[in-house]
């Protein structure tokens, strides 16, 4: 990391250097001319999944997608400020987004699997990023990829099948399955869950817990008992700002700020 990044006022927590996977330092996010994100300063460690949470409209995706230059795909939005993965800024000129995008990979609202069979869902992303020399490889690469997302004993006998015949719970966990194959660092998660029932929510937050340590993972949710469930850092946003950042536990059931307590304790959102 540069030292002359100054550490963002609002944490709580000091991430050990050795796990810290991403720094981002007054980050501003306009779409046009308003602005979304203002001045957001936040570490992201490697061992621990962090919740993004706040009501709706807060800037918790917005802000979520500047990880990974989402926002890039948005022709009106403009993002400044650093964003650094492993010291590296993502925002450079030099830096590969196609690259960058497999190194911090993304699961959005809604599962949206390729219209192609479920192996070749999971053997894209290898496949154009070369990460097999033969077919037997690439092979293992999908099991491999399919047994951490919880999903091969269930799909094993039907690779060939359309990824989009699984039902929301299995799709989700298929687009886990297809950003593990390119072997991210980070795993983005854009309220994961908000499209699935309950057995499915479920699953996938043990998903989480199972994949926690491998990747680091940041997890957007309005739900609050969710990212209670599967969270160890918990990020606070409240009309484009970062209110507080601190160890899960602490900040449900001691906020340091007004607007946190308001907030956890239903007066707003
Ligand atoms: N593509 C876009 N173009 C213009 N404005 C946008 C765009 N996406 C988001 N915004 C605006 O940016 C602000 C933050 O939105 P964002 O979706 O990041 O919030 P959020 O906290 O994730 O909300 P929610 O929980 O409802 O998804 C909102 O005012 C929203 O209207």
């Amino acid at each position: 990391m540069n030292d002359e990044i100054a550490a963002p006022a609002t944490d709580r927590i000091a991430i050990p250097p050795e796990t810290l996977k991403m720094t981002a330092r007054d980050v501003d996010v306009f779409y046009g001319a308003k602005q979304a994100i203002e001045k957001v300063s936040i570490d992201i460690g490697m061992d621990h999944v962090t919740a993004f949470i706040g009501p709706s409209g807060c800037g918790k995706s917005t802000f979520l997608r500047t990880l990974n230059r989402m926002n890039d795909t948005i022709p009106i939005a403009r993002v400044t400020g650093q964003i650094e993965l492993d010291g590296e800024n993502i925002y450079d000129a030099s830096m590969d987004v196609v690259q960058l995008r497999a190194r911090v990979g993304m699961v959005f609202q809604k599962p949206n699997p390729f219209p192609k069979s479920i192996f070749e869902n999971v053997a894209y992303g290898p496949r154009i990023h070369g990460l097999s020399t033969s077919k037997a490889e690439l092979e293992e690469i999908v099991e491999k990829s399919l047994v951490r997302a919880g999903l091969w004993d269930e799909v094993k006998d039907r690779l060939t099948e359309s990824g989009t015949a699984l039902s929301g719970g299995q799709q989700q966990r298929l687009c886990i399955a297809r950003a593990i194959a390119v072997d991210p660092e980070v795993i983005l998660m854009d309220e994961p869950c908000s499209a699935l029932d309950p057995i499915a929510t479920a699953k996938i937050e043990e998903l989480i817990h199972e994949l926690r340590g491998r990747y680091a993972i940041v997890i957007v949710t309005h739900n609050m008992q969710q990212a209670a469930r599967v969270s160890q850092r918990t990020a606070f946003f409240h009309l484009g700002t970062l209110v507080e950042y601190g160890e899960t536990s602490d900040l449900f059931t001691n906020p340091q700020k007004e607007r946190t307590k308001d907030y956890i304790t239903g007066r707003y959102g």
